[in-house]
């Protein structure tokens, strides 16, 4: 089992109060309440449009609150600057740039934020992060450019370079999402290792698949609202539930990789979306 310092007296890794969030003047958050207590194994679930995504991002600080409040680690989110115990694993990246990066750079660019200004990775650095290529099974391909790999590989590369922060605190936007089942045990192994070093891990899901057995609690929402919030849901998940209407996106019929259109570019990897920056 876990180590008693979940139940110990430790301020939640998240807590949020009232949030509400609108695009354009239109609700998207609803008056959300939830906390994230530290060391927990959680799923977001919920169908498409629901708000995860967005609730997770207001809970970095990427997107805005309307009104309510966001605490981490026991801090407003406004006053909180330890992000190094932060590690993002996020949903879709930005379009455009080709810049040859290899496997080992995009991991070792997960530091920069933890390192201090213009300072050299250390040998402990450099550890971290063969540590983390070793965690998803990327040590091999260390040297290869990121281009190379299929969709499932680069969820990988992301996940790894979130690992090598070191963090404490993991955020994953739908880490499973078009990846394929050999690199969704391998995920699986990774979540489970996360677990058994107390780690608090959010993942935005859409069902729970290979990942049941680790999940703690689940909070669905719908339109924006929470609906459920506790002991995981059925094994089948919101994409079972009658009407539920939940589209992968599935870009090219000749590609087998659902996620291959939207596979990011090494230069996208490396400007991932820095959370408590807007
Ligand atoms: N930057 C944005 N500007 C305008 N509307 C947005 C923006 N981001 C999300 N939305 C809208 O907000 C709503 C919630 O989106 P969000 O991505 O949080 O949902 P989700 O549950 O994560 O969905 P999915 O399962 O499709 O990823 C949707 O209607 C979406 O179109």
């Amino acid at each position: 089992m876990h180590a008693q310092i979940k139940d110990a007296d430790v301020p939640p890794a998240f807590e949020v109060t009232d949030a509400r969030v609108a695009y354009d003047g239109v609700p998207v958050l609803d008056g959300v309440n939830v906390g994230i207590p530290r060391g927990r194994t959680v799923a977001v679930l919920g169908p498409n449009g629901s708000g995860k995504s967005t609730l997770v991002r207001a809970m970095l600080g990427i997107v805005p609150l309307t009104s309510g409040g966001i605490r981490v680690h026991g801090t407003p989110l406004s006053r909180f600057r330890d992000w190094r115990r932060i590690g993002y694993v996020p949903q879709r990246l930005t379009a455009g740039g080709a810049v040859p990066a290899t496997v080992r750079e995009i991991v070792s660019s997960g530091q920069v934020a933890a390192r201090r200004r213009f300072s050299l990775p250390t040998r402990a650095d450099r550890a971290a992060v063969d540590e983390a290529l070793a965690a998803v099974d990327l040590t091999d391909l260390a040297k290869a450019s990121v281009r190379e790999l299929s969709g499932g590989q680069q969820q990988r590369v992301l996940i790894a370079r979130a690992l090598a922060g070191r963090p404490d605190t993991f955020v994953m936007d739908e880490p499973m999402a078009g990846v394929d089942a050999e690199n969704q045990r391998a995920l699986a192994r990774i979540i489970a290792r996360l677990r058994e070093r107390d780690a608090t891990v959010i993942l935005v899901l859409h069902e729970l698949g290979p990942l049941e057995e680790f999940i703690e609690r689940t909070v669905a929402l719908e339109s924006g609202r929470i609906v459920h919030d506790g002991a995981p849901l059925l094994p089948t998940g919101e994409c079972a539930r009658p009407g539920h209407e939940h589209q992968h996106p599935h870009p090219d019929p000749n590609d087998p990789d659902p996620r291959a259109a939207e596979r990011p570019s090494p230069a996208d990897l490396m400007r991932l979306e820095v959370p408590g920056r807007d």
